[in-house]
């Protein structure tokens, strides 16, 4: 007997991330090849936007994918969230070449005021919301301070596009394939001050600061590169990264649907508990193992070293900061 359909909102839907992820859901990647869906695609409340929505909703019908069950375009954020069993937040103004993703967050953060009021109200009992929109981690703890009954460690925001990053930098630098890579791990804000850590990463089974030996360029190239890859894509595109966000972000959610093997780890923005030092109620990303059943725990007892904590602090004090910036969207 086929299960019965998951809700899926996505804001944003009509544009660039959006249309590279909606056929990726419609087709299984994100919840399973057995798993129907339902899109509830939610746009601004603009002719322009809604009638490129139309196209994009008839585009997937074109696809034919047998997994899609319904859709729903709209424009309401009540009408939107409605039922929705995960709440995927895309929707928001990318940054321009020359600006930070913090640059955005007077801008975009009123945004997910109204957006988790309606995810409160609307929702599904057992919603789950997941924020690529930037700046995502302090956006994702605007939704969260507005879903006054909705458990916290609900929200979650995205760092995998940069843990997915950093890996293919780690394969290339040791000669190996990206599956060699394993547990490379995102501390702290998705922001130029994140911190790639290379110390708990795996090349090959050994850790990867035994395998690669230029530690120089570790704590360097390696660092920048993953630090600045959102500014690279814009610099070369024009337009900011949208295949690998949508990669990103089917991978970030596959991987809290399903149990996290034993031993490893993802990197997710969830709201902190206090672990690492990381002020507590923060939304930061964490090294974190998934029950499969809807629950996480972030994982305990890594060591980051001087180099590694003393960047993580830098970013915690970042996080601060945004969150200060946002003190009017938080009560
Ligand atoms: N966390 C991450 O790793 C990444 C985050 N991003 C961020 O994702 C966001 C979206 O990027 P793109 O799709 O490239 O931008 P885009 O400009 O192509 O599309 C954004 C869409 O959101 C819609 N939108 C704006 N405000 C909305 C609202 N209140 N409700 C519903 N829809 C709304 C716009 O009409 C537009 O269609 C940006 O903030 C970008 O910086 C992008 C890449 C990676
Ligand atoms: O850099 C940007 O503005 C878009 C983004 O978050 C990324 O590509 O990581």
């Amino acid at each position: 007997m086929s299960k019965t359909p998951i809700h899926v909102a996505v804001t944003g839907a009509a544009g660039q991330i959006g249309y590279a992820l909606l056929p990726r859901i419609a087709s299984g990647q994100m919840f399973g090849p057995d798993q129907p869906v339902v899109l509830r695609l939610i746009e601004i409340p603009h002719e322009k936007a809604m009638a490129a929505l139309k196209g994009v909703a008839m585009e997937l019908e074109d696809c034919a994918f047998p997994l899609l069950r319904d859709m729903v375009l709209t424009s309401d954020v009540n009408e939107g969230f409605r039922d929705a069993n995960w709440a995927l937040l895309v929707g928001a103004k990318p940054r321009g070449p020359g600006m930070e993703r913090g640059d955005l967050i007077k801008e975009n953060g009123p945004i997910f005021v109204g957006q988790g009021r309606a995810i409160n109200d609307h929702a599904s009992a057992d919603v789950r919301v997941a924020v690529v929109g930037n700046p995502c981690n302090t956006n994702a703890l605007i939704a969260m301070h507005a879903a006054k009954d909705v458990p916290n460690e609900r929200f979650t925001a995205m760092t995998r596009l940069d843990q997915n990053r950093a890996e293919a930098q780690l394969a290339q630098k040791a000669g190996v394939a990206v599956s060699e890579v394993h547990n490379m791990l995102i501390w702290g804000n998705h922001s130029a001050t994140q911190v790639p850590d290379f110390k708990n990463a795996t090349i090959g089974g050994k850790p990867a600061d035994e395998v690669i030996t230029d530690h120089e360029w570790l704590k360097n190239d390696f660092f920048s590169t993953v630090q600045k890859r959102g500014a690279a894509i814009i610099q070369a595109r024009g337009l900011s990264s949208a295949m690998s966000a949508a990669n990103g972000l089917i991978d970030h959610v596959h991987d809290l649907v399903n149990a996290t093997a034993d031993g490893s780890w993802r990197s997710v923005c969830v709201p902190s508990d206090g672990s690492y030092g990381v002020t507590e109620g923060l939304i930061s990303s964490f090294p974190v193992q998934s029950d499969g059943q809807g629950g996480y725990k972030i994982v305990q007892g890594l060591e980051l070293g001087d180099f590694l904590s003393g960047k993580l602090k830098a970013s915690v004090a970042e996080l601060e900061e945004e969150r200060e910036t946002v003190a009017d969207l938080l009560s």
